[in-house]
């Protein structure tokens, strides 16, 4: 019998009711008890909807109050002196260790662990430090204590941990350790609790565990046979029989090594790698390991094809036999949002095409059916929703399908190369020396959401609206002017969000009611879907640049969402090729880079801060992401003169490996994030020089906290050091949307003080 498994399930709650709760647990208007009964409700109202779907193996212990990765360094005692020695309670302390704490009356102020990106997702973890003399217990066994839970409310669970390889690899390592140092060298120390761990679990009666392996999915993983059998040779003996996963990727290599493991069985994302599986089948064929295939995706929200994946997973029955397969999710559901039940403004037709968690257990559970010989009325619906599906993506729009495939090689490139263009721009624009600007957004206080919220409930009407973030612009021209920038920004009051906001202008995109997903923490996202071919029906943002452009002598720039990013930030589709979505999104934006150009508009910058959590997971496939990435940047900014002054804006991430391609993009002038990373990116411009114009930014907007002018100075002189000083410009690191006006204007001065500095004391060619 091929039964159904499920990896693991958002835990965000229905109504986002953990957000809720922990949020109102922070401002101290909840208890720990009134937030501990929300999350055993949530729990359980996640079990029963993934056993009420009819799901065979349903996943317990990797629900989390703020992170997976964190529970398992605070549940293993890890918890560094910072945190510990606050004298706080223990869910206090969890806390602390993941957003950090200030309680000025108690002398409190300890700032977060770092976060990271969870392999290609848009979730984080939290990565708690380890150092050499790091030291392991068992603080408490979280998946005990859910299985308990779950098998009092007569739900038998399969739990779910890190390995301890994905784990130690996942961390970040201790400022204070040596440079060589590596988490993964304390896997000796490690091992013991998860002994413990999981013959606590074997004891309790536990039959089955799934142990995340996500990180045999990288190419490093390839070199650790040996660590992987050290690892379940120790743990096989007493643990219950073990499952482990290797979501978001291949295995590749390292299934030579995986098919002599003691594991009950090896699961596969075949979702992202269908074409990994008849490999995989040879090696495990002669051994005694079980298959659990992951068909239905964990990160997409479309309806699996069920048919084409029953013929694959009929292909594992017919080498192995149904008693050595299963059917699962590719990864954990964390990555998609709860239902489709809720969304109440789609159309029939769009919601046909849908699938989010809930609906998703109902999937593996009916695939798993049909291999058994029963295909259900879910089963046969399901038939019908992708011949549909199929049918709407027939009627493509052929204007757009035409236009990505006559662009030329002309098309991805400026008329002249930079030297002349700057001459041009230099002319046309008339900037100082080491000119100052901002990255985009200035603060969207309360009375510009109010406002957004108001008409779109339509308590105030367009021209209401419109006349409102007239003013907001008005105000955030005369703030610039105050404080005396060089290259002005509008401000971005109309935007609710970088993506969303061009999303509803495109054709092309769906956008849920309640489709949450999310980042991190209680930080939960609303990616917009693509559905079909995107164009653009009409100007954007043309309107309100040149407004702001009306209002001032100085330059205006234009304010762009690259291509690559709006692609990253939504749920692509899958029926064309990410690089297609992504062009026909450069090709949208290249008519409205040239219409800002044709208002007037002198310098427009295209932000790309996801292009580098898009890179692949694999080296092997670097290459091609890059080339149509920085090939989709190209399209839409080339179609300009030299004259205009083409910007692009970097945070987000560590850009060293990917910054040839950065340098690639050829735009007139980059910013990117590097006062968090305390300028590592220095070394970074040392080695692989930046032949264009460049802001590194001179300070972290993350926090209210107000630069110093000496502080700015340093950092540009530090700058001048690894970089020609006549390409430097003088910006934050990232849009102060988040920020208030009062810390902003502090800070400005201060960054327009330092620049003037320069000017005078800088040496520049
Ligand atoms: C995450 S990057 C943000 C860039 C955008 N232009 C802003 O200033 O907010
Ligand atoms: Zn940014």
């Amino acid at each position: 019998m091929v039964k159904s498994a499920v990896l693991g399930y958002p835990r965000i709650g229905v109504g986002r009711s953990m957000k809720k709760i922990i949020e109102s647990y922070w401002a101290g208007n909840a208890s720990a008890e009134q937030l501990q009964e929300t999350a055993k409700s949530v729990r359980k109202e996640r079990w029963e909807t993934i056993k009420n779907a009819g799901v065979d193996i349903i996943p317990s212990g990797e629900f989390t109050l703020y992170d997976q990765l964190l529970d398992h360094s605070y549940n293993f005692g890890v918890i560094p002196e910072r945190y510990a020695s606050q004298q706080l309670n223990g869910l206090d302390t969890y806390f602390a260790m993941g957003r950090g704490r200030q309680d000025k009356a108690k002398g409190v102020d300890v700032v977060a662990c770092e976060m990271g990106k969870y392999f290609d997702s848009n979730y984080h973890v939290v990565k708690v430090p380890h150092a050499p003399n790091t030291e392991f217990k068992l603080n408490q066994n979280q998946q005990l204590a859910e299985y308990e839970e779950a098998k009092a409310l007569g739900i038998i669970t399969r739990p779910v941990i890190f390995g301890p390889i994905t784990y130690l690899s996942l961390v970040a390592k201790s400022r204070e350790a040596p440079a060589d140092f590596e988490p993964l060298s304390l896997l000796d120390k490690l091992l013991p609790v998860y002994k413990e761990l999981l013959s606590q679990l074997k004891g309790a009666g536990v039959e089955h565990v799934q142990i995340d392996e996500p990180i045999l999915v990288l190419d490093k993983a390839e070199a650790w046979g040996s660590e992987y059998k050290k690892v379940y040779e120790a743990l096989a003996p007493v643990a219950p029989k073990i499952t482990i996963t290797s979501s978001y990727g291949r295995v590749g290599k390292s299934i030579e090594y995986l098919k002599s493991l003691p594991i009950y069985a090896l699961h596969l994302d075949l979702d992202r790698e269908p074409k990994q599986l008849d490999e995989v089948l040879a090696a495990l064929k002669s051994t005694d390991i079980n298959i659990e295939l992951g068909l239905v995706s964990g990160r997409n929200i479309w309806k699996t094809d069920l048919k084409a994946a029953k013929a694959l997973a009929e292909k594992a029955v017919s080498e192995l036999s149904s008693e050595r397969v299963n059917v699962s999710t590719s990864s954990s559901l964390l990555h998609t949002p709860i239902s489709v039940k809720v969304e109440k403004k789609l159309t029939s037709e769009q919601l046909s095409w849908l699938s989010f968690a809930e609906e998703k257990c109902e999937e593996v559970a009916a695939l798993a059916q049909a291999l058994n010989g029963k295909e259900s009325s879910l089963f046969e619906q399901n038939t019908k929703d992708i011949a549909a599906r199929r049918e709407f993506e027939r009627s493509s729009d052929s204007a757009v399908r035409d236009r990505v495939a006559s662009i030329s090689e002309e098309m991805l490139s400026r008329k002249s190369p930079f030297a002349t263009r700057r001459e041009a721009q230099k002319k046309h624009l008339n900037l100082p020396k080491f000119p100052t600007t901002t990255i985009g957004s200035f603060p969207q206080t309360k009375e510009i959401r109010q406002a957004r919220a108001k008409f779109t409930k339509g308590e105030i009407t367009k021209e209401e609206y419109e006349k409102a973030m007239e003013a907001e612009i008005q105000n955030a021209v005369d703030f610039q002017t105050k404080v005396g920038l060089d290259l002005f920004v509008h401000g971005e009051p109309e935007r609710n969000d970088m993506v969303q906001y061009f999303g509803e202008q495109l054709n092309g995109f769906i956008f849920t009611q309640l489709g949450w997903v999310q980042s991190y923490g209680s930080r939960y996202v609303r990616p917009p879907i693509v559905v079909s071919d995107v164009s653009r029906p009409s100007p954007m943002t043309v309107r309100w640049s040149a407004y702001a452009q009306s209002l001032t002598d100085k330059p205006m720039k234009g304010m762009l969402t690259g291509p690559v990013t709006i692609l990253n930030w939504s749920f692509p589709r899958a029926d064309v090729s990410k690089e297609v979505q992504s062009k026909q999104l450069a090709l949208a934006l290249r008519d409205e880079v040239v219409d800002l150009a044709n208002a007037g508009i002198k310098a427009i910058q295209v932000d790309e801060p996801a292009i580098r959590e898009g890179l692949p997971l694999r080296k092997a496939d670097w290459d091609n992401y890059l080339t149509w990435a920085v090939d989709s940047f190209r399209l839409s900014t080339s179609g300009v003169g030299d004259d205009t002054q083409v910007h692009s804006h970097f945070c987000y991430s560590d850009f060293g490996d990917i910054f040839p391609s950065i340098q690639r993009l050829d735009a007139d002038v980059i910013s990117i994030e590097a006062s968090k990373a305390d300028l590592k990116l220095l070394d970074v411009f040392k080695s692989y020089g930046y032949s264009n114009e460049i802001g590194p930014g001179v300070y972290d907007i993350h926090s209210p906290r107000v630069p110093g002018e000496q502080e700015i100075k340093d950092r540009l002189e530090a700058m001048a050091k690894v970089l020609p000083a006549d390409n430097l410009i003088v910006n934050p690191d990232c849009g102060l949307k988040t920020r208030g006006w009062k810390e902003t204007e502090e800070s400005l001065s201060n960054l327009v003080a330092a620049a003037r500095w320069a000017r005078s004391s800088l040496v520049t060619a």
